[in-house]
């Protein structure tokens, strides 16, 4: 089945992504390439409306980035999004030039006209029905001449051109940004855009995206064996549950347990998968070996290394194993697709080698298969519950590949690992009882191998430190400790220090991101 897509163009904008978000939200696919793919590929493309993102350039510079020709030429809908609209006016005729008032945040625009773009859509009204819009503005330039054909849709004191339309061509231009959340009326307005004006339907679901994406990996595998680390997350079990549909038993999932999983985890998933929805897993207890190969290792970037590579060889281990399999699994979703893209140009510090199974070793001769490449993590948790998932496991809290080897400071020891998996459980317990498990991002327990003095029964301990983790965040680049109250912080310490004997005193991560990361390694 071929949907009807929108194509967004990206000139660089901190918030492209969420422009992605809101037209997927919409129910109508798109997807976003840089803006200088080529006329080709536009065409190709087969576009039903096309949106230019914003982008920290100034038009009036030298060498700033400009929409190719084509953008303006299929004949079809176009809506500029600030340095979008910006390189819209410039490149249809219109002037660009720097404002002398910038505007950074909230804003408020009047709607002038009629427009498609704006139909019915206001905060507040007036007596002449040109409603007022709060939105969120970010720009240090404006339209200062309109290009031929085009009207003002909206306006304020500090941005006369605040919006703009050539209605007959369908072209339209916004210098606030629609995509988030702040401009209330944005989910609205790219409604009007992909609904009204590009005359997309609502084709882009996740309960009928199953038929096609199981129609796809069929075509795609045919006869052939795939294999899938299973890791108990979100991405590999909604790989591992369309999969199953798709192929039934020309799926083997290799779940391993590598001692640093939660408490109970090697049970929960393979009651979930093998006993409950009939998966083939291999259950893979390697978790001799990794300690073996982690005894006296303190360096965190190390420890990474040791448990990445070790990930690999049992992986290869288990697809000498199973000789007719061609094809390697990965959740890889479009989060990771369009970050490894941008990556590409990163000059950024390596805080930490994130990894999971640490790459794909070229010898596993196995081709890629990654069927939710095009999907937002949450379209990847509405597919598990359409599924048949459980809620628990589609919305649990990510959890690191290398697991508790990064939460075990310093050395890691079955002991320690013992230890820091009951404690954690306990956070996890009480944090779902109270309702916070769903009002924090990612939760946990981490093990400090320091020894302090407490009293318990008259008697005295001398026994190690747990500190616990809970933040709030949308992306995870950035997140906030998450202000739980100090009666469940307080039940959460009383059970832990009652219960695990040997740790006997508990503490709370105060640190946001930046200048902490989430996890401590
Ligand atoms: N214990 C494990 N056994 C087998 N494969 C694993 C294990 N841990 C990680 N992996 C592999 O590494 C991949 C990436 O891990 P990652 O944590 O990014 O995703 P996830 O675990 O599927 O989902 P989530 O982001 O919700 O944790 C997994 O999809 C899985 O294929
Ligand atoms: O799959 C993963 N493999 C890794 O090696 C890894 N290291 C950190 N994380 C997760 O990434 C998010 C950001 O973590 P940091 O703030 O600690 O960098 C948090 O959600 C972390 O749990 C990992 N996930
Ligand atoms: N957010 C943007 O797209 C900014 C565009 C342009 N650089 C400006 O400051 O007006
Ligand atoms: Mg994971």
């Amino acid at each position: 089945m071929s949907h009807q897509k929108i194509l967004i163009l990206d000139f660089g904008s901190q918030y492209t992504q969420l422009i992605a978000r809101r037209v997927r939200e919409s129910s109508v696919y798109c997807e976003l390439h840089p803006y200088d793919v080529s006329p080709e590929f536009i065409r190709d493309f087969k576009p039903q409306g096309i949106i230019l993102s914003g982008g920290p350039s100034s038009v009036y510079e030298e060498e700033t980035p400009r929409a190719p020709d084509v953008v303006f030429d299929l004949g079809v809908p176009v809506l500029g999004i600030c340095y979008g609209m910006q390189t819209m006016a410039a490149q249809l005729g219109g002037t660009v030039e720097n404002a002398s008032h910038r505007e950074f945040g909230y804003a408020e625009v009047r709607a002038q006209g009629h427009s498609a773009l704006l139909r019915d859509i206001q905060d507040r009204g007036n007596e002449e029905g040109h409603g007022l819009l709060d939105v969120w503005m970010s720009h240090g330039d404006k339209v200062t001449a309109l290009p031929a054909g085009f009207k003002v849709i909206c306006s304020n004191a500090a941005t006369p051109i605040a919006g703009m339309a050539d209605e007959a061509r369908h072209f339209y231009g916004v210098q606030f940004h629609p995509e988030v959340t702040h401009t209330l009326q944005g989910k609205a307005l790219f409604e009007r855009f992909v609904h009204d004006i590009c005359g997309c339907g609502y084709d882009w679901n996740m309960p009928d995206y199953v038929e096609e994406a199981i129609g796809r990996i069929r075509s795609e595998v045919g006869s052939d064996e795939v294999i899938l680390g299973l890791s108990g997350g979100v991405d590999s079990s909604v790989v591992a549950a369309l999969l199953h549909r798709a192929i039934g038993t020309q799926l083997t999932c290799v779940f391993v347990d590598n001692g640093l999983l939660r408490l109970n985890e090697a049970e929960q998933v393979m009651k979930t998968f093998a006993d409950n929805l009939g998966v083939k897993v291999i259950h893979v207890d390697a978790s001799g070996e990794f300690m073996k190969h982690l005894t006296g290792v303190i360096d965190p970037e190390q420890k990474r290394k040791i448990i990445g590579r070790e990930f690999v060889e049992v992986f290869q281990r288990e697809s000498a194993k199973l000789p007719n399999a061609k094809w390697l699994a990965q959740g890889t979703i479009y989060p990771d697709v369009i970050e490894s893209a941008g990556a590409k140009n990163n000059k950024a510090h390596a805080i930490k080698s994130h990894h999971n199974v640490g790459g794909l070793p070229e010898t596993l001769h196995l081709k890629l298969l990654e069927p939710l490449r095009e999907l937002f993590k949450d379209e990847v948790r509405e597919l598990g519950i359409a599924l048949g998932l459980p809620h628990d496991m589609v919305y649990r809290h990510p959890f690191p590949g290398p697991g508790l080897g990064v939460r075990i400071l310093g050395e890691v020891k079955f002991e320690y690992a013992e230890l820091l998996r009951r404690a954690d459980a306990i956070f996890i317990e009480e944090l779902r009882a109270s309702g916070w498990y769903e009002k924090t991002s990612q939760a946990f327990a981490v093990f400090l191998p320091v020894k302090s003095v407490g009293v318990m029964g008259d008697g005295r301990t001398y026994d190690y430190v747990v500190a616990l983790r809970a933040v709030q965040t949308q992306d995870f680049m950035t997140a906030h400790w998450a202000e739980l109250p100090y009666t469940l912080l307080g039940k959460v310490s009383n059970r832990i220090i009652n219960e695990v004997r040997g740790i006997n005193r508990v503490v709370y991560d105060i640190s946001g991101k930046p200048p902490a990361t989430i996890e401590w390694e």
